[in-house]
């Protein structure tokens, strides 16, 4: 029995950080996918087997694996747990039997959440997992909460509790169990993360522009065309330190931080309002596109105001102003990607010679479908 779960990544269009505080933030889905492949094998085969195209390949025996868990009553399928502290040390010998190579020590986090998910959706089945991604890892593209809803929803498509017409040909949405996917994958999520406000795996799972806050999302009816230039600095970083560091400004600075969240929530709120505002003619579009220009710019102040931009990212930011084009990190910052906005009235040759520009400095640019599908799943589908 065979299922592919592909999940997509996203880019925050506003408020990233403060939605962790509990303010609003604007998402969206792109077009760039992690794919989990998973085949239950033969219980003759006693062991569940991990190979991840960023060279990860492990695999653990079922016995092994159940010596250190099996205290835990798994599976538990329909209730989406917390993986404890101690249960995340337990995981941690459980990897560290592994020789990891050092030079991906920071996919660990990784690989810890797969063997949670795994063990609380499926239990102790044998299983190769094959793990694929077109989205860069570490860069403020998702990457992490896209790995979690494809698991998850690979795991449950095939976990006793959720019965599936595997007949189904083609991709389609898991409407069924869309609430479950996105609950365990925010489980997965906190692994990896630490303290995830869940905009991202609930962008991932149900796809569209979506508002977020306290845990609440809002679908957003886009009536704009949105278009983004985003650039990676290939700047590596990690979320669940910058999102740490930033909890730390604000403990040490209470007021002043309490007001630049809710300024960046106010940001939040206007983008939202606009991109679902009809503009009736090119001059209002045009307006429209100068306000978003300009919430960027100061979304993108306040962020640097609260630590979490870096030199690359204001390069970036310097060289498009060259042009009059507004830019903004995505996602956690201290290096990742960068969105740059593209109004209508810009031609391709003057972003052919902005990208020429960026690349020139070993940036790399890419543009990506906004506000897509979310997770989909496939029966028989390798991927
Ligand atoms: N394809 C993958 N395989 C294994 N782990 C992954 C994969 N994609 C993401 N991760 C996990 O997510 C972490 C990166 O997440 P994060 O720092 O939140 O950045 P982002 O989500 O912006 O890519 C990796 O270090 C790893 O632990
Ligand atoms: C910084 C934050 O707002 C977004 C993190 O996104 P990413 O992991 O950098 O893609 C954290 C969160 O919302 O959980
Ligand atoms: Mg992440």
């Amino acid at each position: 029995m065979e299922v592919t779960a592909r999940a997509p990544g996203k880019i925050i269009l506003a408020g990233e950080h403060a939605v962790v505080h509990g303010c609003t933030a604007v998402a969206s889905s792109i077009d760039l996918y992690t794919s989990v492949s998973l085949r239950l094998r033969s219980e003759g085969e006693g062991t569940i087997k991990l190979l991840n195209d960023t060279g990860l390949d492990f695999s653990w025996s079922i016995a092994r694996i159940k010596e250190v868990l099996s205290h835990l009553g798994s599976p538990f399928s329909s209730t989406p747990t917390s993986c404890s502290l101690e249960t995340v040390k337990s995981l941690a010998a459980l990897v560290d039997e592994k020789s990891f190579p050092e030079s991906k020590i920071g996919l660990a986090s990784g690989v810890y959440a797969f063997l949670w998910l795994y063990t609380s959706i499926l239990g102790f089945k044998p299983a190769t997992v094959i793990v694929s991604s077109e989205l860069p890892v570490g860069a403020g593209l998702g990457s992490s909460a896209a790995y979690c809803v494809a698991l998850s929803a690979a795991l449950l498509a095939l976990s006793d509790s959720v019965k599936m017409d595997v007949s189904q040909k083609g991709w389609f949405t898991f409407k069924a169990k869309a609430e479950l996917v996105n609950k365990w994958a925010f489980e997965g999520e906190k692994i990896i993360h630490g303290r995830p406000s869940g905009v991202d795996n609930s962008v991932s799972t149900f796809g569209n522009v979506i508002k977020f806050k306290t845990g609440v999302m809002t679908r957003i009816d886009s009536n704009m065309p949105l278009r983004m230039l985003i650039t990676n600095t290939k700047v590596g970083r990690d979320t669940k330190a910058l999102v740490a560091n930033v909890s730390a400004r604000k403990l040490r600075h209470p007021g002043a931080m309490s007001s630049v969240l809710n300024a960046i929530e106010a940001i939040s709120d206007e983008w939202s309002t606009i991109i679902q505002s009809h503009a009736v003619d090119d001059l209002c579009l045009s307006a429209n596109e100068e306000k978003l220009a300009e919430l960027m710019e100061m979304n993108q102040g306040l962020l640097f105001s609260i630590g979490v931009s870096h030199a690359s990212i204001e390069t970036i930011l310097q060289t498009a102003m060259e042009y009059k084009l507004a830019s903004k990190l995505t996602g956690a910052g201290g290096g990742g990607c960068v969105l740059t906005l593209l109004p209508s009235h810009v031609s391709g040759a003057v972003v052919d010679k902005l990208v020429e520009e960026l690349e020139s400095f070993g940036f790399q640019c890419f543009t990506a479908g906004i506000g897509g599908n979310g997770v989909q799943i496939s029966f028989g589908h390798s991927s």
